[in-house]
């Protein structure tokens, strides 16, 4: 038997899926076969023709990134318990968890999150929770310091009786404890449940009172720091509500509010900036060498992720490879079929788990566990650099002016300092260390520290004033300028999709990353559960991956100059084509329109015409036969096919990437609206995910196409196309298609009959008619002209 201290820590198996990949060659063999059908009918050559090849180029493109990306899943095993008999001290562990607005965020979301977080399976002293506050909002406060009251005795329940969810709303759903799944259903256990749901609906109240008092909040005592505050115009605020100076093992874990320094003017770069800060104030108090974070929804689902996390991190291969675990993002209170598609789960059945088996999962902003060191900008030990670097280098100066922002020079400066230190052999001076993190003694010293391996505690006491002032110093919004913050180190600025700007960045220097899947699952979440919401999260995701695109993050440099495996680029890209592709089916879309009204074609002729036809076919049949052994529904299928034609004209996304790229305006992060019982209210609700719609520029997209195919198929039904000689008119493809898309937005159709919530706004069909009116007119105009 081998011995316990040569075992890894966790092992990666990969597996293959045969059929799975018969399918993918065929459906490229396919793609291909039209590819070049299109380029031998040149004969046929013209606009159309010239719009339909590149179009469907792209997508072949796209095919090749899906396919490639799942071609070789893998599947991680963490063994915890022999990381228990191995690591005798496990390393302290900071928590960070981002909220940023009471209204989309209500407070008591973001308090069970953290409850979830101090009830963690690990010894409390090395656990510290760090909640940002971008709302700089008392109630969050409030919420807080009423939370830790309650934390003490909810910890210990839940350790008592092997709580699996601990997040208390989650866990007091059912008005009964559920006896079947605790072993200690005794007299005492139901005694202790009731108490304890006694004592959260109590909290819940409060808190619930709290935020419904009349404006202005009581801004006295503690919470004067308040007044006269606006959520754009604020000092720093830290509060320290739990300290555990003694570092007792039975005690709570340490608990601190920040809501860093915001001014207009000043750029804040969201959710990266947010963490950016968490990261610097934690290096000043606990400095631990992994952190955790998650969004405020996000709340623990297995009290032991740490430890399967640290089994990845710890290991002996881990240590020097990976960068980070990754947790997938699941979610609770699913609707029923998911009609928004937004629920992922064949997307982190397949691709999540063949990017897996590349160079590891993309960073998902949540869930994720990070070494410190790395977030400093430390490269693995491992990899050869030198010439890659070099070369890095060689090319940086040349595109110096093009590829690096306004403040230019300085930071190439700092690229070149980062990188010779890497050749180096990663020792950067004090002097050096200080332009990149900025002018904090305390913080450079712990900079260093951590980079050595090795932990800080400036004082054993966090809430004094000395390390007070010094964390309030690197929250204000001035510290970052003119330092590597968000260029070299730290959470990544540039894309309002920073995660995978962030992850990238690890993965060109040559880290792995690797999934952590235990069961239960390590997190579960709230996903947008109206339509608004879902497309809003699709059109930001959207404009964050072309700006990472067009950027000096783009993956073609990481993989031509940095670490990057090619394969691993292209699964990049696969995600980036999130942003990308919406144009070419906004083309193709649009083609299929302009087809029918000027009565061409755009599809093969004759046997040609087989080719689409098959690829539609099998992509079809396959999808559905993959949902079925899912155990999911027709429906299921249904609605995310549905919602992947809705989603991908979401050409507004990429629209407001390119207006900020044009200097036109700027994108903004807009928070998705997290709601604390997404399902339940909705079970008896027949209109529960139903479409509703609002004014957002995302509706008239759909709307336009809506209208565009239905305009299109009534000129055919009413004989109003233009007469053509010869056989190279309109044809039943294109009719097919049109109709298909008709189906696809159905609810958009029923929309436009609606009142209320439920009805497309005036405003937007108005919009809508009117592009579509001007398209009509063009396709027109170019017939006769
Ligand atoms: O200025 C901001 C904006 C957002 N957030 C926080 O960032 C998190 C993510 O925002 P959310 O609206 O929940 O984003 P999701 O739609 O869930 O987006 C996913 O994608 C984002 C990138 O677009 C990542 O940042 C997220 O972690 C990831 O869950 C939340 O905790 C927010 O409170 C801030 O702290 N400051
Ligand atoms: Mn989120």
């Amino acid at each position: 038997m081998p011995n316990q201290n040569s075992l890894s820590l966790y092992e990666k198996c990969w597996y293959k899926h045969n059929f799975k990949r018969v399918t993918d060659i065929l459906i490229l063999f396919l793609l291909i076969s039209l590819l070049c059908y299109r380029i031998i009918s040149l004969n046929h050559y013209s606009f159309t023709w010239f719009v339909a090849l590149t179009c469907e180029l792209w997508f072949t493109f796209s095919w090749i990134f899906i396919f490639t990306s799942q071609w070789t899943p893998a599947i991680v095993k963490t063994y915890p318990d022999r990381l228990l008999q191995r690591v005798q001290d496990l390393p302290a562990v900071d928590l960070f968890v981002t909220t940023a607005d009471v209204l989309l965020e209500p407070p008591i979301i973001t308090l069970n999150t953290v409850l979830s977080l101090l009830a963690l399976d690990y010894p409390t002293n090395k656990l510290s929770c760090y909640v940002s506050d971008d709302g700089c909002s008392p109630l969050t406060l409030y919420s807080l310091q009423q939370a830790s009251n309650f934390a003490k005795l909810w910890i210990l329940f839940c350790k008592k009786y092997h709580v699996q969810v601990r997040a208390p709303f989650r866990y007091f759903c059912d008005e009964q404890p559920q006896a079947s799944t605790y072993k200690h259903s005794t007299p005492e256990f139901r005694q202790e449940w009731l108490e304890m749901k006694e004592m959260y609906d109590d909290l819940s109240r409060k808190i619930e009172e709290a935020s419904n008092k009349s404006n202005p909040w009581q801004l006295d005592g503690e919470f004067a720091v308040f007044s006269n505050t606006d959520r754009k115009n604020h000092p720093t605020i830290i509060r320290v509500i739990w300290g555990n100076k003694e570092r007792l093992l039975d005690g709570l874990p340490q608990l601190i509010y920040i809501s860093r320094e915001k001014r207009p003017k000043h750029p804040h770069h969201f959710k990266a900036g947010a963490m950016n800060v968490l990261t610097r104030v934690s290096g000043l108090m606990t400095n631990a060498p992994f952190m955790l974070n998650v969004d405020c929804d996000m709340f623990v689902n297995n009290p032991n992720i740490v430890q399967h996390a640290m089994c990845i991190l710890l290991d002996s291969i881990g240590e020097k490879e990976v960068a980070f675990a990754q947790c997938p993002q699941q979610f609770y209170g699913a609707l029923k079929d998911d009609p928004f598609g937004n629920q992922m789960v064949m997307l982190f059945k397949y691709i999540g788990a063949g990017i897996a088996g590349l160079q590891g999962p993309f960073y998902s902003g949540t869930n994720c566990f990070h070494r410190r060191k790395v977030i400093y900008g430390l490269s693995p030990h491992n990899i050869e650099k030198g010439t890659s670097h070099f070369l890095y280098i060689v090319i940086i100066s040349v595109f110096k002016d093009t590829v690096i922002n306004q403040r230019g020079d300085y930071i190439y400066v700092l690229y070149i300092l980062v990188l010779l230190a890497d050749l180096a052999g990663n020792k950067i001076s004090e002097k050096e260390l200080k332009q990149i993190f900025g002018g904090s003694e305390e913080l450079v010293k712990s900079v260093a520290l951590a980079l050595e391996g090795k932990s800080y505690v400036a004082d054993d006491d966090i809430n004094v004033p000395k390390v007070l002032d010094a964390a309030t110093q690197v929250a204000n919004c001035g510290y970052e300028y003119a330092t590597g913050w968000g260029q070299q180190v730290g959470w990544m600025y540039g894309s309002i999709t920073e995660d995978v700007q962030t992850g990238l960045t690890m993965h060109r220097k040559g880290w792995r990353s690797e999934m952590c899947t235990p069961n239960p699952i390590g997190f579960t979440g709230c996903a947008p559960n109206c339509l608004p919401n879902a497309m809003t999260q699709q059109k930001r995701w959207a404009t964050g991956m072309v700006e990472i695109f067009f950027s000096r993050h783009c993956p073609i440099f990481a993989t031509l100059f940095g670490n990057l495996s090619f394969r691993m680029f292209l699964a990049y890209m696969w995600i980036i084509d999130w942003g990308l592709r919406p144009i070419f089916e906004t083309f193709y879309i649009s083609l299929l329109a302009y087809c029918i009204i000027t009565n061409s074609t755009f599809f093969p002729q004759g046997l040609g015409l087989w080719i689409p036809v098959t690829i539609f076919t099998i992509h079809m049949v396959y999808t559905l036969s993959e949902y079925l052994v899912s155990g999911l529904s027709i429906r299921a299928w249904w609605n995310n096919q549905r919602m992947s034609r809705i989603k991908m004209v979401n050409v507004v996304g990429f629209l407001s990437a390119l207006f900020k790229l044009l200097r036109l305006s700027d994108t903004v992060f807009e928070i998705t609206r997290k709601d604390e019982n997404s399902s339940e209210n909705g079970v008896h609700d027949l209109n529960v995910g139903r479409f509703t719609f609002n004014e957002s520029p995302v509706f008239v997209a759909g709307t336009t196409i809506l209208f565009m195919q239905l305009v299109a198929v009534a000129i055919k039904l009413l004989g109003l196309q233009p007469i053509k000689s010869g056989d190279n008119g309109c044809g039943i493809g294109e009719i097919l298609c049109s109709v298909y898309l008709i189906i696809c937005y159905w609810p958009f159709l029923r929309g436009i009959f609606e009142k209320g919530k439920y009805g497309i706004p005036l405003s937007t069909i108005y919009k809508s008619a009117f592009l579509v009116f001007l398209f009509v007119y063009l396709c027109r105009g170019s017939v006769v002209g």
